[in-house]
């Protein structure tokens, strides 16, 4: 067992119960306290061991609760307190009562001692020295002793010398000295004794001084336990009230805190009771809503189950009906896949037809004269159907002065942009069928070649000029046929200037996605090597886009003042359409590309009055549109070489003029007599290009006429009439062809029709010329597909070699493997049809306003 400070020698039970306290006072259970305070076991515990305690409890107050002490730690220690004062009190009467001793053994050795004194008086008289010193006494004793011997040796000698003579006085003499010594030895012992009683008494003030100090120093030590005591219980005092105050402080707190409560428990009571009625009465009306609701279900289910009954019926009869269209679906598919087959050889054929008509082609286009130009004289004398155009000369009149030339198709000044673009239609077709074409405006400045090309300045949708009418018309036709052809279009713009590819920092390549696919353009090229000048990329989505792009283009033309027309143009302007198709259900690709040039002014450099700078732009428009007529010359010739190197604008659009690519030439006329020379020049350079095709084309119609009339023979002999026994007559190629072009010039759906891969189709049939079998299947239309396969026309025309490889796609697939999907235009397709024609003309998009050459 470890040594406790408090333990003492009978405190076993104090230890006992104090043993057992771990941890802190405060935090001691009531129980042990009310054990500790039990009187029993603080009886006989040391005043040291409780003073201990009573430090304990208030170094724990002090260091760990900040002065708090709890009430019953308060309590044990007010205990402990009692306990000490009491002990204390205790041991004070136990000295007093020892000290009440000590005084009365005090004066009873005091009593002692006087009455010694008073012996030693007494025998002083006798024995003063003795009594006065005890050396003294030694010193008389001796004395005594030496003077008993010389008495005795008196005695002696008087004995001896008497002898005898007194011998019973002798004795008597001897006996008195043994009483006298006897005597004397008695007193010596009583001197001794006397020694002893002093030693005694010494010896007692010597106790009775320490016991005198001891009592001090419990005084002492009294004084300061009580002045300590006293001292912890005023401070005890202090902290009480300070706790006190601070209880009595959080009391008040707590009070007002339960008023608070108490008066929102009232609140909450009343809003409870309030919310208590609400929801009772909410709860009657639910009840009540209830009770309608299911009286209503009830009628409901009624309801249902008769609708249930109805939907079985309808189900079966829905199925019935299923596997009824089922059979139709089936029926159409088979007419689908015919269909398709039908499609392609259509296509086929279109090509062919477009083929027939001549892969050059030139249009004369004469402008009207312009506001205050009505009073002046016109150079055309006449303008025939068949592209006839005669001019006459101011300086000859009559018919000496006229002069004809023979055009695929002459435009009068009164024809409308959409009349222009209608012939141009087919062509724009063959792009998107994986052909080349090239359409360019040839003519002096000022004769509308921009008009033409581009449209007038602020032009509307109805004033749009080819360009603009071309893309719109890929979109149309891209997204006609979305479902089956996934079309990647790219527009490129380039400007050739004094025969230089001019690097415009303007210039641009301008990327529509229309089925927001990217294209993979890795360079731009010529197939010749030519180099396209540094041209930046716009990703484009509508129609809108790519006109807004072609517009900034436009705007950097390079134009300079001339004498003849102030904003002529001085540069060749190319707008190039790449268009890739990939056929989504096969993988082909096809890739085509229309080029859309508004030439540089032809006029003669003599004529516009220019030198310097000017003059050398001039040469070299000169020099240019030469290799240009040289070229489509020699391509109509079909000479073994073609001079396409002799100019950039030739290089340029080599991949679009030769081989199976289709040029189209708009020659463009100013009427006014003042500008007959040039005229007359623009027109021969026209007649130098087409005169050489227009001669094959005659000996073929002289051919095709001639099939077609044995044909017509071969017809008549086999006597072939329709399911409705109607004659259908044959008819040539000619009259097939006017009647597609003007099919599409009048018709607009058909027109959207065609364009979604029907033309021949939609044209045959609706003909007039062609009446439909009740079955509505077009005999005339399969005569006019083997008429044109007799006239052994080249075989089905394969797609130009890829132009370059700006499209940046390898692998292009030759035109035969190329197929579409369609279906038949029969009862069940003709409302997806127009459906398609109704969102196509919704979603038009209206072109921002067209800014001219500035
Ligand atoms: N068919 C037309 N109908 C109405 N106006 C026309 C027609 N053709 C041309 N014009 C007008 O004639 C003027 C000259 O036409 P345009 O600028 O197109 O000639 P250009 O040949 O392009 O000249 P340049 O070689 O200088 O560019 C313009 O004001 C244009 O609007």
């Amino acid at each position: 067992m470890a040594h406790q400070p408090w333990l003492p020698h009978g405190g076993q039970k104090f230890y006992e119960v104090f043993q057992w306290k771990q941890g802190r006072y405060a935090d001691l259970p009531a129980a042990k306290i009310s054990e500790m305070m039990k009187s029993s076991n603080l009886d006989n515990a040391p005043t040291q061991s409780l003073l201990s305690v009573v430090n304990g409890i208030l170094d724990e107050t002090f260091e760990r609760t900040n002065g708090k002490i709890p009430h019953r730690v308060a309590c044990l220690l007010r205990k402990v307190v009692q306990e000490i004062e009491r002990s204390i009190s205790t041991q004070a009467d136990h000295l007093r009562t020892k000290n009440n001793l000590f005084k009365i053994r005090e004066e009873k050795y005091q009593s002692r001692i006087r009455v010694l004194e008073a012996l030693a008086a007494y025998s002083g008289e006798e024995t003063k020295p003795v009594t006065n010193h005890p050396q003294q006494t030694k010193t008389e004793n001796c004395k005594v002793e030496e003077k008993r011997k010389v008495e005795n040796s008196k005695v002696e000698e008087k004995r001896k010398v008497e002898n005898s003579k007194v011998e019973e006085t002798q004795k008597a003499e001897n006996s008195k000295v043994e009483e006298t010594q006897k005597v004397e030895n008695s007193k010596v012992e009583e001197k001794l004794k006397v020694e002893e009683v002093r030693e005694d008494k010494r010896e007692l003030v010597k106790e009775t001084d320490k016991y005198i100090n001891e009592i001090a120093s419990l005084k002492q030590e009294l004084e300061m336990a009580k002045t300590m005591h006293e001292k912890r219980c005023l401070e005890m005092d202090k902290e009480t009230e300070g706790v006190k105050a601070g209880l009595q402080g959080r009391l008040k707190e707590l009070e007002s805190l339960l008023a608070d409560s108490n008066n929102r428990v009232k609140e909450l009571e009343i809003t409870t009771e309030s919310k208590c009625q609400k929801w009772n009465m909410k709860v009657k009306i639910y009840q009540s809503h209830m009770d309608s609701q299911f009286s209503t279900t009830q009628e409901l289910r009624f309801t249902s189950d008769a609708i249930k009954q109805e939907l079985l019926k309808t189900q079966k009869s829905y199925f019935e009906e299923f596997n009824q269209l089922e059979k139709k679906l089936k029926a159409l598919a088979d007419v689908a896949g015919n269909y398709r087959k039908l499609l392609a050889e259509n296509r086929k054929l279109f090509n062919e037809l477009q083929d027939l008509k001549g892969n050059i082609r030139v249009f004369c286009r004469i402008r009207p004269f312009l506001p205050g130009q009505s009073g002046n004289k016109t150079i055309v004398d006449s303008i025939g159907d068949n592209g006839q155009l005669v001019i006459s000369n101011p300086s000859k009149p009559g018919k000496e002065g006229n002069k004809t030339f023979k055009f695929n198709k002459v435009f009068c000044p009164t024809a409308t942009q959409a009349e222009v673009f209608s012939d141009i239609q087919p062509f724009i077709q063959s792009v998107v069928d994986g052909y080349n074409v090239c359409i360019f405006a040839y003519g002096q400045t000022g004769s509308g070649k921009t008009y033409t090309m581009t449209g007038p300045n602020n032009a509307t949708e109805e004033d749009w000029g080819v360009n603009y009418r071309a893309l719109n018309s890929l979109f149309k036709i891209s997204q006609s046929r979305r479902t089956t052809i996934e079309y990647e279009v790219g527009v490129q713009m380039i400007e050739i200037y004094n025969d230089q590819l001019k690097n415009y920092s303007f210039g641009m390549v301008i990327f529509v996605f229309l089925n927001l696919h990217t294209m993979g353009v890795t360079s731009i090229s010529q197939p010749n090597g030519l180099a396209v000048p540094d041209a930046s990329m716009h990703p484009v989505l509508s129609t809108s886009d790519v006109i807004d792009l072609i517009d900034v283009g436009l705007k950097n033309i390079t134009v300079s003042a001339t004498a003849i027309n102030e904003r002529s143009s001085r540069s060749h302007s190319i707008v190039t359409v790449h268009v890739r198709a990939k056929d989504l259900k096969l993988g082909n690709c096809l890739y085509g590309n229309l080029h859309l040039v508004d030439l540089a002014g032809s006029e003669r450099v003599d004529r516009s009055e220019v030198t310097g700078s000017a003059l050398k732009e001039a040469q070299h428009i000169n020099k240019s549109l030469s290799a240009l007529g040289d070229v489509i010359f020699s391509l109509a010739q079909k000479g073994a070489y073609v001079p396409y190197r002799n100019s950039k604008l030739t290089q340029v659009l080599q991949s679009s003029l030769g081989g199976q690519a289709k040029t189209l030439m708009f020659v463009q006329l100013n009427p006014d007599i003042n500008s007959y020379t040039e005229s007359l020049s623009t027109l021969k350079f026209a007649e130098r290009v087409s005169g050489v095709e227009l001669a094959l084309k005659d000996t073929v119609a002289k051919k095709n006429e001639e099939i077609e009339r044995l044909h017509l023979l071969k017809d008549l002999k086999s006597g072939y009439t329709g399911n409705n026994g109607e004659l259908h007559r044959t008819v040539s190629l000619s009259d097939k062809q006017s009647e597609v072009e003007s099919q599409q010039s009048t018709d607009d759906e058909k027109s959207e029709i065609s364009d979604a891969g029907l033309s021949l189709v939609t044209e045959t049939e609706g003909s007039a010329e062609y009446p439909r079998s009740p079955e509505g299947s077009t005999p005339g239309r399969s005569r006019v597909a083997s008429k044109i396969r007799l006239l052994q026309k080249p075989p089905t025309p394969q797609p130009a070699p890829r132009p370059d490889s700006a499209m940046g796609v390898p692998g292009m697939q030759p035109a035969s493997e190329f197929s579409f999907t369609w279906y038949p235009p029969n009862i069940y397709l003709l409302p997806i049809l127009t459906g398609i024609k109704k969102s196509l003309s919704s979603s038009a998009i209206k072109p921002p306003p067209i800014r001219k050459k500035v």
